[in-house]
């Protein structure tokens, strides 16, 4: 079943004459990881805090499990770590947790179920702190995991971690998703995150510039072919793959071509008496695409002209 997790419609926050957040909607299905990217200061926290009825919209509307931000209705089915929970140094893990639960009305069972989930459950008797940065923020999501929320929040949750924390960051949020929990991040990391996202929204300087599947962003698949001479390969390539599909660049030929088809080309190359040097496949990645959108909007970058 699709079900709508979190609608927004042209939300927009305005600080002063600083526009954070300029008419954004977005679209977060039940069951996905929806990534929300975009550099430092594009506005993610501001929506994402927005949305849990933390900031009051300046104009727009957002509805978040049927409810207006911040309606108890909302509230008490998100699990959010947008800032970093308090967690008391001397207590371990696991009274930590307790003591949250308590506060929520919830089991002290629940609490230890949540710290299993994030695979604390052996160091849950340790002092957090004594706890690296990715066990600490490990933590701060199972503490957003209390109550079985139907969506979980997370704002940069691999922030600050190194690559190891990174990686079990990842890991936590895909065994999540399998387990059928809607999840919204958000990262400036698109790298990574084009990983574990089923969805993305793309955010610079308040506005949204896209939304789509990871898959959609990066578009067609395209080959990267390196042989001389230059201009043959080229003629070649176009007469393969349609004018229109062939681009020249710095070290050789790319041509949005699937895959399947490199044989063929290699074999037109050849038969031509071109030298081939290497045929690869040569995905875009999410931070390309990025680069490319951000770029097209840098003639307008400013969110002060916004006003
Ligand atoms: N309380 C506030 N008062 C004034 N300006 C604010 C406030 N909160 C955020 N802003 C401004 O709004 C813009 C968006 O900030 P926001 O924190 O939402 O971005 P972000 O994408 O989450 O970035 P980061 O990854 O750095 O947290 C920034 O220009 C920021 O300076």
């Amino acid at each position: 079943m699709t079900n709508t997790i979190v609608v927004t419609d042209r939300l927009t926050k305005r600080y002063g004459d600083r526009l954070a957040v300029s008419d954004v909607s977005l679209t977060v299905r039940s069951g996905e990881v929806y990534g929300f990217l975009g550099p430092n200061g594009a506005g993610k926290t501001t929506t994402l805090r927005m949305l849990l009825g933390l900031v009051r919209p300046t104009s727009g509307t957002a509805t978040i499990l049927g409810h207006a931000p911040g309606e108890t209705g909302a509230t008490s089915r998100i699990g959010a770590l947008v800032e970093g929970p308090g967690f008391y140094p001397y207590l371990s893990g696991r009274d930590n947790l307790r003591v949250m639960a308590r506060y929520q009305g919830v089991s002290d069972r629940a609490a230890d179920e949540a710290l299993a989930r994030v695979d604390l459950a052996d160091r849950g008797g340790d002092a957090f702190k004594s706890y690296s940065l990715g066990m600490k923020q490990r933590l701060g999501v199972a503490s957003a995991l209390l109550g079985e929320p139907d969506l979980l929040v997370l704002d940069e949750p691999t922030n600050g971690l190194d690559p190891a924390g990174m990686a079990d960051m990842r890991k936590l949020v895909v065994d999540l998703a399998k387990q059928g929990q809607t999840v919204l991040l958000s990262s400036h990391l698109l790298a990574e995150v084009q990983e574990i996202c089923d969805r993305v929204g793309v955010i610079a300087h308040g506005r949204l510039l896209a939304e789509s599947t990871v898959a959609e962003l990066r578009g067609a698949s395209t080959l990267l072919v390196r042989a001389h001479p230059v201009d043959l390969a080229l003629s070649v390539s176009m007469r393969v793959a349609g004018d229109d599909a062939v681009q020249l660049i710095d070290d050789g030929v790319r041509l949005e071509l699937p895959e399947e088809r490199a044989p063929e080309l290699a074999r037109a190359l050849v038969e031509a008496g071109a030298d081939i040097h290497e045929i690869r496949p040569s995905e875009r990645s999410l931070e390309d695409v990025f680069f490319e959108m951000t770029a097209d909007h840098s003639d307008h970058s400013d969110p002060e002209e916004n006003r």
